[in-house]
């Protein structure tokens, strides 16, 4: 494996020194197939009493133009020294990347040019409007005073902020003052906009609101866009997703194809003596099939769960025993992320509810993840 010497990190203010005279034109970018493409990525940091954290540890990924990529896992496995390397502002130890086309190592500055970044603290001055915000960061990005004025409107515009473009910052909602950000990162044209965490401290609504902005960007620019975020329900509302864990990638692929690639649905009964049901699924299920019991009931994963309801209960009944709900749950990102690493994402998921099982007398397939 190559590793690089040379360079210590680059701190965020190596940005503003190397912004461009004005936006880079579309045409100027470089034809990739990707947007951004690694191989073999490591970033390693001394750890404590002479050994090395690996927070990155040979990643390949590939992102397409244009696509919304979501970059799912829990605290610690390596997301923002990923966005770090991807932005040029960390040199990775080994491996290779290339970002709208540009080689990270080779041309740290022209990837700096082409990218977006919105990190999960905000820098937007409180006191200002949102307009003079932009018209800042704009100027400071090498804009001339009028290419500036066009810039500030059109990213108004794009963040449905033109009518708040005179309010002080501070008076503006959660959401409005994310998607202020947002615009921020979108005055220099960026090809790539890397978004660390762009919901976490939001509300719901507020979450609802940067999701809907951020697929305008997509329709409207074409804007790639590479996404963490911890939330599952916004990893399944991108095109494509990797999971990242200790440094790992852990799988990559389309929301659909990583569910579907686990197969089975998740059934849960609830009855009245779980420990004698457990022994009546058993002899129904084939051999390889585990059926365990645990405080919310008996659980097994099979193919087509909804379809197996009916013959269970049945069969429960037919034994005495009664059965009080039934569920059946299609696998989650979670299962995908328990499947690959036999643990579960779901503690990072705030206010996930629990889906209750149905009565057995209308057995549902239920969308959200049932516990396991
Ligand atoms: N400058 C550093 N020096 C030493 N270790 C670091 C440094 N930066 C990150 N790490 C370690 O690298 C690992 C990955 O950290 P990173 O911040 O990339 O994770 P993350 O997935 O973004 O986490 P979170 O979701 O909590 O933001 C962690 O173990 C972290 O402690």
């Amino acid at each position: 494996m190559q590793r690089h010497v040379g360079d210590d990190d680059l701190a965020p203010a190596a940005l503003r020194t190397a912004a461009p005279a004005s936006p880079p034109a579309p045409e100027d970018l470089p034809e990739s197939a990707y947007a951004i493409s690694t191989r073999g990525l490591v970033k390693s940091y001394p750890g404590p009493e002479g050994t090395t954290t690996h927070a990155v540890d040979g990643l390949d990924l590939d992102v397409e133009r244009g696509e919304t990529f979501a970059f799912l896992g829990p605290n610690g496995a390596g997301k923002s020294t990923t966005i770090a390397m991807l932005c040029a502002l960390a040199r990775p130890t080994a491996g290779r990347a290339t970002v709208a086309g540009v080689d990270v190592l080779a041309q740290p500055r022209a990837v700096r040019r082409r990218v977006g970044m919105l990190f999960q603290h905000s820098a937007v001055d409180p006191d200002l409007t949102a307009e003079q915000n932009l018209h800042i960061h704009a100027r400071l990005y090498g804009l001339s005073r009028r290419d500036a004025r066009r810039r500030t409107a059109e990213v108004l515009e794009t963040a449905d902020l033109t009518d708040r473009r005179r309010s002080p910052v501070r008076t503006l909602s959660g959401g409005m003052r994310r998607r202020l950000e947002i615009a921020r990162q979108l005055l220099h044209a960026p090809g790539v906009l890397f978004l660390d965490e762009p919901t976490t401290g939001l509300d719901p609504h507020a979450r609802a609101q940067v999701w809907q902005h951020l697929r305008t960007l997509r329709e409207r620019h074409g804007s790639t866009l590479f996404v963490t975020t911890h939330y599952l329900e916004e990893a399944e509302n991108c095109d494509r997703l990797a999971i990242i864990d200790r440094g790992r990638l852990v799988a990559q692929g389309a929301p659909e194809a990583l569910k579907a690639a686990i197969g089975d649905d998740l059934v849960v009964l609830r009855t009245g003596d779980d420990t004698a049901a457990r022994q009546v699924v058993r002899r129904l299920l084939p051999p390889d099939r585990a059926v365990t019991v645990d405080a919310g009931g008996v659980s097994l994963r099979v193919p087509g769960g909804s379809a197996w309801i009916p013959r269970l209960c049945a069969a429960l009944e037919a034994s005495g025993i009664a059965v009080n709900a039934a569920s059946a749950t299609p696998p989650t990102l979670d299962d995908v992320f328990f499947h690959h690493t036999g643990r579960s994402l779901g503690a990072a998921q705030p206010g996930r509810p629990a889906a209750p099982p149905a009565p057995c007398t209308a057995p549902a397939t239920t969308k959200s993840g049932g516990g396991r």
